[in-house]
């Protein structure tokens, strides 16, 4: 028998998560036989919710959420054995990993990509023990992403990360960062380190343009420089998907890397407060099947 499990994060995307609920199990239900509809209450309770589909042998964990909500589905289905296909309604404010996939902004059309059961191979990133789907960061500008309220985010959408991002490059000053990566060692001062796996980052399509979901590669992207006349250079060029080729970035692609710092620095995982430095991170490659809409 084909069971589903529908996690929902009642407070995500404005608190209108559970306006869906119906929809989703109605579509749900066209494809199998039982469906499951779990509310998470806290951090933590979607990676206990998908742990538990992957132990049943769920056929299908759909997550309907935030970014947040989707990287605690990951966490609960990465590694597991024969894990549930995974599908998600993507409501919160930057989407990253909705916007590499293709998946619709609009709730009721991403539930529609459900009904299609097409699915295809995605990569995810490991660190240490603990899964990720969009973005490391390492940083000031990276950490100010913790300072943005609900409110701001509510108001702005994924531009109050660039306004709080902005703040903190004011006295900003570059910390010493390590990266041993497939093809060397790259050693320096930086101001900001990023490890995407996708294409989006913070909300923005053209940051590591040519990155697909499923290339096997993290995206390393290292903010050398940061006088005013050089950060005006590197936004157009985030615009127009040039990131890699500017000067003050060094850009390097790699299924691992290993990070130190001579100084305290933390690693956001996926715009959370991660782990302290030193990290080791890897690219398990075409890890999880995951619902896409049909012409991607
Ligand atoms: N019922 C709940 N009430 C409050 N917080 C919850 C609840 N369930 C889960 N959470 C917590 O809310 C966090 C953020 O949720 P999520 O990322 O899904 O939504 P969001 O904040 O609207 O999205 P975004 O961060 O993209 O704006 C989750 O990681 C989880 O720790």
């Amino acid at each position: 028998m084909k069971k589903a499990m529908l996690i929902i994060n009642p407070s995500s995307g404005k608190e209108e998560a559970l306006d869906y609920k119906e929809d989703a199990v109605k579509i749900l239900n066209q494809t199998h036989e039982e469906v499951i509809v779990k509310l998470t209450e806290k951090e933590g309770d979607a990676i206990e919710f998908a742990k538990t589909a992957a132990d049943q042998q769920f056929e299908t964990v759909v997550a309907m959420g935030g970014d947040g909500t989707i990287n605690e589905s990951i966490n609960g289905l990465a590694e597991r054995k024969n894990s549930p296909l995974f599908g998600f309604v993507p409501l919160g404010t930057a989407n990253d990993f909705a916007r590499a996939l293709n998946i619709p902004k609009k709730p009721k059309e991403a539930l529609r990509v459900l009904e299609t059961t097409h699915t295809i191979p995605v990569d995810i990133g490991k660190i240490n023990n603990r899964y990720f789907m969009n973005v490391l960061a390492v940083g000031a500008i990276a950490e100010s992403v913790y300072k943005v309220t609900p409110e701001e985010k509510s108001k702005f959408g994924p531009l109050a990360y660039f306004i709080e991002g902005a703040k903190a490059l004011n006295n900003e000053t570059p910390f010493d960062l390590q990266v041993k990566h497939e093809g060397g060692i790259w050693k320096g001062d930086a101001y900001l380190m990023l490890v995407a796996l996708t294409n989006s980052v913070g909300g923005i399509e053209s940051f590591a343009e040519h990155a697909e979901v499923n290339d096997g590669a993290f995206h390393v992207f290292i903010l050398k420089e940061l006088s005013l006349p050089h950060v005006v250079k590197i936004i157009p060029d985030l615009f127009q998907g040039k990131l890699q080729s500017n000067d003050q970035i060094e850009y390097f692609s790699s299924s691992s890397v290993e990070v130190s710092s001579g100084q305290n620095l933390v690693v956001n995982i996926d715009g959370d407060e991660g782990i302290h430095l030193p990290f080791k991170a890897e690219v398990l490659h075409n890890e999880l099947n995951i619902f896409v809409p049909s012409e991607k």
